[in-house]
């Protein structure tokens, strides 16, 4: 089947507006168009008749076309109306129903070929071309716009035969001046444009008989979307395309161009000609040999790539492509078309925009629920809101509940008291913004003196530096060993092993609640919470679902910390334990950034956090070995000592709006008694550690070195 996305000009700035008007109406450009140059030339380029009273005359007219297809029926056309294009001159041979003569410019609007043809000849012919048209209003009563025409139609076909010259002379000062007549048509480049109207001439002397052959343009009010899946259409969409070139000139014929591009149902044919005119046609190939295809309502199919495009996404995702949208519309087309067949077919409404005349029925509530889309995940707890999108609609929506903050599930010892907060913990005496100040608090002693953030609220370049460093190289750094590693006890409680060390991690300290300065202090970041545009979606890769940012962030920015239930490690080894074969637990966070400085650390008393159940959006964000866009940094607000501390994500490249954000999170996929099996990594990172996975590299050391000084520059 084929859909033809239409045809693109270089209007004239009457005709913008005319469309203009139209379209504050509902009705497309395409639509307008036939009837606009049909109203010009009745009324001999009289702008003002069909622009007066806000263009009633053309809305007039516009409706008229529609009455006169609903007043017919069904009768098939006796000529292909498929788009507009051509110079207005031409005339329109025309062999029947699927073909096209090399002169054909049916678009334009209808042509009397024959050399004698009656007024209610024509008439009829007009009616009878009506009935290809799309209907996308409800047509109105009969009005004087088609009775102007159809006695403007008599008028010309009762002059006595007249040369082609003297016609045109007739038909007004333009033409007689040998401008190009046709504004709508008018092609942008005047060297172009010479040569159509000289074109023109040719062809109207050669072609117009002694008898008066005359062409009305009064085509189809629309054929914009007028692709159907049964073969003449797709066949006269073919044609159309090819009568773009064999309405080009010969001379000309080099600068006409086509494109072509696969996509993964079908393909996009391009096809432009000198003239300026263009079509795009959209080739759903994937429908070919369906034999429970029908025709799906074009309303639907608008419907469902609007709501997944725009009501989803507001903007368009970097991933996008002209490509990706027309074949997600052929792919929608498809489906629709299909569920059609399934549940049996009614017949449509007059007022929609059918495709074709076979029977439809409306959108069934299956195909409506064909994607999700959720709002707002967070039920408003958060500062913006956050969406989750599945454009595949195959995935049930997460069942979680969401909470902006950790909390304590039950055994947890977070102990949260100002009395323990010592007098040199903070900074009582500051106020305002602690970052202004030319000595730095108290709060930024235990980052060297400094803050670790820029007035904008980032990361500062070397905070950054330093943590990744950490990351990409831990054995260059400082490490802390636990007497009894809660880590080896998971392993093997009976034997555990001796701990392989805690690297001592890089904290930020923010101002809190005894501090004297403000709530707008730049020393308080990841406690003011969540700012950037986030969205939940499913990813393509297998990794189940993800986050993406929605807007452009920029290096060493905040964007969320990991929230989840605050629990011990003996509570998160319930959990596990209660989980049964595949099911496994994915959530969980050791909070383990001070664990060797605490000696022996029993279960009941190591903490962890675990978003299964309650969580914040971090619970979305997936793993990316080595080169992730985040980088964790641990962050103590409200408790002065390690053992309970906020987990926050930060850029640490500039991360492009619709990047996926993801999180190195320091899986050993070569430790297979950890109690959580890990995930087959499908991170698609040069650097992935997965050995099972293909193709995979593994680099360390310098490696990583050099590829973090590349992203960081
Ligand atoms: C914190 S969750 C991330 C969100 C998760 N994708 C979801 O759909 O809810 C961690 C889980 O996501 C999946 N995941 C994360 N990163 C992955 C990766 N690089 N490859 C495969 N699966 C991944 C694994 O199932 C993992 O256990």
């Amino acid at each position: 089947m084929t859909i033809t996305f239409g045809t693109i000009m270089a209007p004239h700035p009457r005709v913008i507006k005319a469309y203009n008007a139209m379209r504050s109406l509902g009705i497309s450009d395409e639509e307008v168009k036939p009837v606009l140059k049909n109203l010009l030339q009745l009324y001999d380029r009289n702008w003002e008749l069909i622009e007066e009273d806000n263009y009633r005359t053309l809305i007039d007219a516009y409706f008229e076309l529609k009455e006169a297809k609903q007043t017919e029926g069904k009768r098939k056309a006796p000529i292909s109306y498929l788009n507009g294009r051509k110079p207005k001159q031409e005339l329109h041979l025309v062999d029947g129903d699927d073909q096209v003569s090399s002169t054909d410019n049916s678009s334009q609007g209808l042509s009397v070929e024959d050399s004698e043809i009656t007024p209610n000849a024509f008439k009829q012919k007009i009616i009878k071309s009506s009935q290809t048209s799309i209907v996308h209003m409800k047509p109105t009563s009969s009005s004087q716009a088609l009775q102007r025409m159809s006695s403007e139609v008599e008028r010309i076909s009762t002059l006595p035969c007249m040369p082609a010259r003297d016609r045109k002379l007739h038909r007004g000062k333009a033409s007689a001046a040998g401008h190009c007549e046709d504004p709508i048509d008018e092609p942008s480049n005047p060297r172009v444009q010479r040569k159509n109207i000289s074109n023109d001439h040719q062809q109207k002397e050669l072609m117009i008989p002694r008898t008066e052959k005359l062409k009305l343009h009064l085509g189809p009010v629309s054929t914009s979307y007028n692709g159907s899946a049964n073969a003449s259409n797709g066949n006269c969409c073919a044609k159309s395309l090819s009568a773009l070139y064999q309405n080009v000139p010969k001379k000309d014929a080099t600068s006409a161009c086509n494109n072509s591009k696969r996509t993964q149902k079908g393909s996009i044919d391009i096809a432009s000609s000198p003239l300026g005119e263009i079509k795009i046609s959209l080739n759903c190939e994937a429908a070919l040999g369906q034999p429970n295809f029908r025709i799906p309502d074009l309303d639907a199919i608008m419907k469902s790539i609007e709501e997944k495009y725009l009501k989803a996404h507001k903007i368009v995702e970097p991933q996008s492509s002209m490509v990706k949208l027309l074949d997600d519309l052929c792919g929608i087309y498809l489906k629709l078309g299909l569920s059609l067949n399934r549940n049996g077919s009614t017949p449509k409404s007059a007022n929609s925009r059918n495709v074709a005349c076979l029977p439809l029925q409306a959108v069934t509530e299956d195909d409506k629920n064909s994607f999700h889309f959720l709002d707002d995940i967070t039920k408003g707890s958060e500062n913006v809101k956050i969406s989750l999108l599945d454009e595949t609609g195959s995935e049930d929506v997460p069942q979680f509940n969401y909470i902006p903050y950790n909390v304590i599930y039950q055994d947890a010892n977070v102990n949260i008291s100002l009395a323990r907060i010592a007098d040199e913990g903070c900074c009582a005496d500051c106020a305002g913004d602690c970052l202004s100040l030319s000595l730095p608090c108290a709060c930024s002693q235990e980052t060297g003196g400094e803050f670790a953030y820029t007035p904008r609220g980032l990361l500062k370049e070397i905070f950054l530096k330093d943590c990744m460093s950490m990351k990409l190289e831990p054995l260059d750094h400082h490490f802390v060993y636990c007497q009894e590693c809660p880590v080896e006890r998971s392993r093997n409680d009976i034997m555990a092993e001796p701990c392989k060390g805690h690297l001592v991690r890089k904290f930020i300290k923010e101002c809190w609640r005894k501090c004297g300065c403000d709530m707008q202090c730049g020393n308080r970041v990841v406690q003011r919470g969540l700012r950037c545009k986030l969205q939940v979606f499913l990813t393509r890769e297998g990794k189940g679902w993800g986050i993406r940012t929605l807007e452009d962030l920029p290096k060493g920015c905040f964007v969320c910390e990991y929230a989840g239930e605050i629990l011990t490690n003996t509570e998160l080894y319930e959990r596990i334990m209660q989980k049964s074969g595949n099911d496994r637990h994915t959530y969980p966070v050791t909070l383990d950034a001070d664990w060797g400085s605490e000696g022996v650390l029993k279960d009941e008393e190591a903490l962890c956090l675990d978003a299964t159940y309650n969580g914040n959006v971090a619970r979305f964000i997936n793993h990316r070995c080595s080169d992730a866009n985040l980088i964790d940094i641990p962050v103590e607000v409200e408790t002065p000592d390690r053992h309970y501390y906020h987990l926050a994500l930060f850029t640490n490249r500039n991360v492009n709006a619709y990047e996926e954000l993801t999180w190195d999170y320091g899986i050993d996929f070569d430790d297979h008694e950890h109690p959580i099996k890990a995930f087959n990594c499908c991170c698609g990172s040069g650097f992935c550690r997965d050995k099972k996975q293909k193709g995979t590299r593994l680099l360390k050391g310098k490696k990583l070195k050099e590829i973090h000084a590349r992203k960081t520059e």
